[in-house]
């Protein structure tokens, strides 16, 4: 049987439940996530897309063919802007200027995971960047589909976070996470048991890495 993306996540079933449905996302869902906590998430989170866009110019490096270093140039694209444009002017409507932005001190999780990332694709191959890439990039794309199939979740106006989840159900941002589930998925299906176990461990470090940064979010830790 070749493996596939979803093997990934049947290996860590439990870490990746605990980041999906974490409380920082159920209380973002039903709207009782205190402001502050999401405000601090929103802070942290303009840092870690800076470093998310470094760890795709770390796979343009990495890319042994064209056709791959066209798809790291999209993603810096992509990130560059689109999604930190947008991030920049959502962090504006919740009160955060650029200005204070720039000069935000980042948290012990955001240092752990971005740098994290970054090592396991210097260390590793383009594979092994992308295995670390994607709980971020599936996750929060899940996210938004586990709390829209939630009755509890509130949706329009009665949400401050409606917006949020907007963003990550949006049909951009699903399709780049079926893109990437379908890269994976190729070259998943060549690995060996025991390149498959080394992938897995990245795998499970991200997503617990991620369980991590939105703990972060939640205690308002530095
Ligand atoms: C921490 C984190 N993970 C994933 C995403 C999705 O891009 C994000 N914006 N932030």
């Amino acid at each position: 049987m070749p493996y596939q993306f979803e093997d990934l996540k049947k290996s860590c079933h439990s870490e990746w439940r605990a980041y999906i449905e974490h409380s920082f996302v159920a209380q973002l869902g039903d709207g009782s996530l205190a402001p502050e906590a999401f405000q601090h998430y929103l802070k942290q989170d303009y840092l870690f897309l800076i470093q998310f866009a470094r760890a795709f110019a770390l796979a343009a490096y990495k890319s042994p063919t064209l056709s791959d270093l066209r798809q790291a140039k999209e993603g810096l694209q992509a990130i560059l802007d689109v999604e930190l444009d947008l991030h920049i002017n959502y962090c504006k409507e919740w009160g955060i200027s650029e200005q204070e932005l720039a000069n935000l001190p980042e948290a012990r999780a955001t240092i752990a995971y971005t740098r994290y990332v970054l090592d396991a694709g210097n260390r590793g191959d383009l594979l092994d960047l992308h295995v670390a890439l994607s709980p971020c990039m599936v996750g929060y794309g899940e996210i938004a589909n586990w709390l829209n199939s939630r009755a509890v979740t509130k949706r329009g106006d009665s949400n401050p976070y409606d917006a949020w989840i907007a963003m990550y159900e949006s049909d951009e941002f699903q399709q780049a996470m079926h893109a990437e589930i379908r890269w994976l998925d190729d070259r998943l299906a060549d690995v060996s048991p025991a390149r498959f176990s080394e992938l897995t461990r990245i795998f499970s470090d991200a997503t617990r890495l991620e369980i991590d940064f939105w703990e972060m979010g939640l205690k308002q830790s530095d």
